[in-house]
């Protein structure tokens, strides 16, 4: 049963908007109808000629309004807090915002206010609730310690920007097992191990050290002004919690360890087979390969060489058996063990539809990054359509967004997740607030909701 909801927020006028006059909205329900239909009309006197007067009315598609004097905290406890429970179960509930640069993803998701708990963002908030709870279980039983594992990235294209490594390129990448890592550049250790490290995961064992942790993060979102918006709405920000304990993270790192130790071995088996191949080859005058009647294949240091690469791939699986015995030993008694809530804070909508349905002025590399993201929120909303009609293929591998959201998707078939819509009432930004909306109500109309 998984119900991806639609919530629509509004964003409050800022006073040098007021004079451009405001959209004109309504609300309608059917009986029957849980979700709601929205109408928009643009005013009169609005400057844009393309907007005056113009009007939209979606389908029954939203779940809920939020309106534009709630602040933070009211939306947490309408759209997270009832999804708590659930990832208290060990489920995984996903969080998207989406709307235009300025209408208010990131003050919604991310949060401006990092004092007062009324305005924290929602990934904040949830942290602030989820970390009470783990705090009661750890005082009742002391055999566990249980926290909260953060990972901060922002994406665009195939590379992940690693918030809490110094904003460290990792490379999506879809391993020969079909599950998509997320993993930094190869590291040569001086021992001739390599290692690929995973995203970093910060464990964070009380809400102040997450709280700090984010803020120290989130300074290495970029901020350079481009010649449209903010390098911010270009980039997809991603924001995981999950509950973990440290026995669960050690068993983590043995994996990636054990793992660099084979690296070397399984090249070092690879070449000799390699090298011992190619000599026992040699080309004739025509041009032919022929068997080299002088060199006879050493076997015996092919198979040493292949019997140390399978030593040390049981060692990845033992390590990757210990890893899931840690799990589930500790889901046993504590169900929470794992379970994850996910907020993204999507790349900038306008590069999906032009608000003014003139040409962008924009750089090579900012129209190619606009594609790419193009690509992303197109695929995102066919997967969850898919999901949602319960097609028998669901196209994860449509972009890098979607491979990377994946995991998590599949994590929570069973569980609640949504999307928040953010809109500005401002009626110039008419266009971008109807784009936004339909792009909503495609999602909505395929979740089974009425038109
Ligand atoms: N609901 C709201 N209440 C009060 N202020 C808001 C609200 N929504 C947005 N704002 C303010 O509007 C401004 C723009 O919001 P925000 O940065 O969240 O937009 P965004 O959609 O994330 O933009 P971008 O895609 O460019 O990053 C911020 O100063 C933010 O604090």
């Amino acid at each position: 049963m998984n119900v991806f909801k639609i919530w629509v927020r509004w964003r409050p006028l800022n006073p040098s908007e007021a004079e451009k006059g405001e959209i004109q909205r309504e609300y309608g329900q059917h009986h029957n109808n849980p979700q709601s239909c929205i109408s928009i009309t643009s005013p009169l006197q609005a400057k844009a000629l393309s907007t005056r007067g113009k009007h939209w009315k979606s389908g029954f598609s939203f779940d809920g309004i939020i309106e534009y004097d709630d602040n933070n905290h009211l939306v947490f406890n309408r759209v997270v807090a009832p999804i708590i429970p659930q990832v208290l179960e060990g489920k995984s509930c996903n969080f998207f915002a989406y709307g235009h640069s300025g209408s208010g993803k990131s003050h919604t998701m991310i949060g401006y206010d990092f004092e007062h708990a009324n305005e924290f963002g929602l990934c904040l908030a949830a942290a602030q609730q989820l970390s009470a709870v783990l705090k009661d279980i750890n005082m009742e039983d002391s055999n566990y310690q249980f926290g909260i594992g953060l990972r901060v990235f922002e994406l665009r294209k195939n590379i992940a920007f690693d918030l809490l490594n110094e904003r460290n390129e990792c490379f999506v990448r879809e391993g020969s097992d079909g599950r998509v890592y997320i993993r930094g550049e190869t590291e040569m250790l001086e021992n001739g191990k390599v290692r690929v490290r995973p995203i970093a995961t910060k464990a964070c064992w009380s809400f102040e050290e997450l709280h700090q942790e984010l803020q120290k993060g989130l300074k290495h979102r970029k901020t350079a002004t481009s010649t449209m918006h903010d390098q911010s709405s270009r980039t997809h920000a991603v924001i995981e919690l999950e509950i973990i304990t440290k026995d669960l993270l050690d068993a983590r790192d043995q994996v990636v360890e054990r793992q660099s130790e084979l690296v070397p071995v399984g090249k070092h088996a690879t070449d000799v087979y390699i090298e011992e191949q190619s000599r026992a080859i040699v080309q004739t005058e025509e041009g032919k390969f022929v068997p080299n009647p002088d060199y006879q294949v050493d076997q015996a240091r092919v198979d040493a060489a292949e019997a140390k690469k399978a030593e040390f791939e049981s060692r990845v699986k033992e390590a990757d058996e210990h890893e899931s015995g840690v799990f589930a030993t500790t889901a046993q008694t504590h169900r929470c063990i794992g379970g994850k809530l996910v907020f993204v804070d999507l790349a900038g909508a306008e590069f999906l539809f032009s608000t003014t349905g003139s040409a962008l002025k924009q750089t090579p590399q900012e129209k190619q990054e606009g594609r790419q993201i193009n690509t992303d929120l197109l695929a995102l909303k066919e997967v969850i359509r898919a999901r949602s009609s319960k097609k028998s293929r669901i196209p994860y591998r449509s972009s890098p967004l979607t491979m990377v959201l994946r995991e998590h998707f599949e994590a929570s078939t069973d569980t609640h997740s949504a999307m928040i819509l953010t809109v500005s009432p401002e009626a110039n930004q008419y266009n971008a607030t109807t784009n936004t909306l339909k792009y909503g109500d495609l999602v909505g109309l395929a979740n089974g909701h009425k038109q």
